[in-house]
């Protein structure tokens, strides 16, 4: 956790993006470690904990984490979150809160209360189109029998 304080604070002072930092950690080894990039490469998905788990899957050639856990320097947002659970991490600790990420103008806070909302009462409206033909792919997906399953 102090290192993935200190990637917030290098984030912070190099000027390359939010307040965040975050490592993976494997059998008591740091094998990845980032901080949040999203304003220094116009990508909205490089918070810190995003960053980390790309590059851990680099470093071990795998879609799935396994065996591995998170420190990262702010309770993670929605988005980490479910990054979080698609890499099967075991675990994570975390420092601030997102209550603490609101205080100063970050949105991880709305996007939690806007999932707990029922669609149809959500700021961001989203609209099912063309189910049945979308349907297609999700078909032959389940009977392909070469599919590297996740
Ligand atoms: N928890 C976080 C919120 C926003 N940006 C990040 O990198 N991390």
């Amino acid at each position: 956790m102090n290192e993935a304080i200190a990637l917030s604070v290098i984030s912070v002072r190099s000027g390359k993006g939010g307040p965040f930092g975050a490592v993976v950690v494997k059998d008591g080894e740091i094998i990845a470690k980032a901080h949040n990039q999203v304003t220094s490469t116009n990508d909205p998905t490089a918070h810190a904990e995003i960053v980390a788990i790309r590059d851990a899957c680099k470093v071990l050639q795998t879609f799935q984490l396994t065996g591995c856990e998170l420190y990262t320097s702010c309770e993670p947002c929605p988005m980490c979150l479910g990054a979080i659970y698609w890499a099967r991490l075991d675990k994570v600790y975390y420092a601030n809160t997102k209550a603490d990420a609101a205080q100063i103008g970050f949105d991880d806070k709305f996007i939690y209360e806007e999932l707990d909302l029922p669609i149809s009462d959500r700021k961001l409206p989203i609209i099912q189109l063309m189910p049945d033909e979308a349907l297609r792919a999700f078909q032959e997906w389940q009977e392909k029998i070469d599919k590297v399953e996740y």
